[in-house]
């Protein structure tokens, strides 16, 4: 039937996310049964125009006004402009925009209207992946790792082994794949390290009106300011067991640790925090993972890399080192979770969100046109 998606079988799904860092919005497809992944597809890039950005990022924080309708309607459109190049696939994994996250106060909230999506592409839509695992009880982050986990089966691990998400926030996931399903007792464990690279833009930014330090090449002239450092990791967060998560600016303040200190040691200093939260991350892993697979913006920076690598006691190396793409696995992520959605499969379960019991997360929409027929 138009519009409706197979219960069997391989489909072609897209995800589309919007990260925290702003950038703009990520397009993936690939083919999958919603537990197997049978291969990638096509991707594409929509970014943000700078006054789109600051009309989202008006929205950070707010959980309800005018700042956040006029960040959902950018949100929308960006989506509606790219994703009308993908109504050729059987479903789109839509994430929205995360603009506030507070799940045991307040929940989450991820702008954008996966049901008008669905109409203006004509293809279902799964969107608002996130309430239903906090109203469950659930951290409702993060939700790559079911994802993360059919990774390492496809690429053929044999030994547990670590994600790490460098992006505004950063998130790691220990996966065993000898284990065959991700909901299973020791499969998975997963939670956000901390901030990743948001304080160093918020830095750049603040300093020297740069979106980001490319390379970096910033932090590289710098000195890691120890006393900083250490105020840091004196945050409870560190020590809280997962699973747990963030919202972007929860660590808003780092930046005031630096605040004295020069533009290259506050970079340096700032790498430096997003390094020491992963570390501190490791010590939560039920084993040492055997290689840790760098995915998201932080990959592409040297210093952070080679700080990582000096830290950790197993092989640090980008996802691309494997035949993943560190640029589009959330996007992927959210396609292969739209599948799982749409067949009534869990997306999250208490060793990723410590939702009480196993929970598929997401709200399937149909194109109203097609459903009426
Ligand atoms: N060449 C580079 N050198 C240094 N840093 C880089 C480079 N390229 C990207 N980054 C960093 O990575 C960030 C983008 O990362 P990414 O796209 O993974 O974030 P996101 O998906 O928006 O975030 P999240 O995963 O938290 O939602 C940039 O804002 C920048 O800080
Ligand atoms: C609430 C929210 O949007 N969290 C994001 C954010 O960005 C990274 C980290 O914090 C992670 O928890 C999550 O994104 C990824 C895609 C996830 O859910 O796996």
């Amino acid at each position: 039937m138009v519009g409706r998606i197979a219960k069997t079988g391989m489909v072609t799904a897209a995800g589309a996310m919007s990260g925290t860092s702003l950038d703009g919005v990520d397009v993936a497809v690939l083919r999958t049964d919603g537990e197997r992944i049978d291969s990638f597809g096509r991707s594409a890039y929509r970014a943000y125009t700078q006054a789109e950005r600051e009309t989202i990022a008006a929205g950070f924080g707010q959980w309800s006004g005018e700042a956040v309708e006029r960040a959902a309607e950018v949100v929308d459109a960006a989506h509606a402009e790219i994703l009308a190049e993908f109504s050729d696939v059987d479903v789109i994994g839509f994430h929205g925009q995360t603009l506030a996250h507070a799940p045991r106060t307040h929940g989450t909230l991820q702008v954008g209207d996966g049901a008008a999506l669905a109409d203006a592409v004509g293809v279902p839509v799964v969107w608002d992946y996130r309430s239903a695992d906090v109203s469950l009880g659930g951290e409702g982050a993060p939700l790559a790792p079911f994802f993360h986990h059919a990774c390492a089966r496809h690429i053929g691990a044999e030994a547990p082994l670590a994600f790490l998400n460098l992006g505004g926030v950063g998130n790691l996931t220990w996966v065993d794949p000898r284990i065959a399903r991700p909901e299973t007792e020791g499969a998975l464990l997963a939670f956000d390290t901390g901030p990743a690279n948001a304080p160093i833009n918020d830095l750049m930014q603040a300093r020297l009106g740069e979106p980001f330090d490319k390379g970096g090449a910033l932090a590289r002239r710098g000195t890691v300011e120890t006393g900083a450092l250490e105020l840091f990791l004196a945050e409870p967060y560190f020590a809280r067991m997962p699973p747990k998560s963030l919202d972007r600016n929860d660590f808003a303040e780092m930046i005031g640790l630096v605040g004295e200190l020069s533009d290259a040691d506050a970079a340096a200093t700032l790498t430096a925090m997003s390094a020491a939260g992963v570390t501190e991350a490791m010590s939560h892993c039920p084993t040492p993972p055997d290689r840790v697979l760098v995915t998201g913006g932080g990959r592409l920076n040297p210093v952070l890399m080679e700080m990582l690598r000096v830290a950790l006691d197993c092989p640090v190396v980008p996802i691309e080192d494997v035949g993943l793409d560190g640029d589009m696995l959330e996007a992927q992520a959210f396609g292969y979770l739209a599948v799982r959605v749409a067949r009534g499969m869990p997306t999250s379960c208490a060793s990723t969100t410590g939702v009480r019991a196993a929970v598929g997360g997401g709200t399937l929409s149909h194109p109203r046109a097609a459903s009426a027929t």
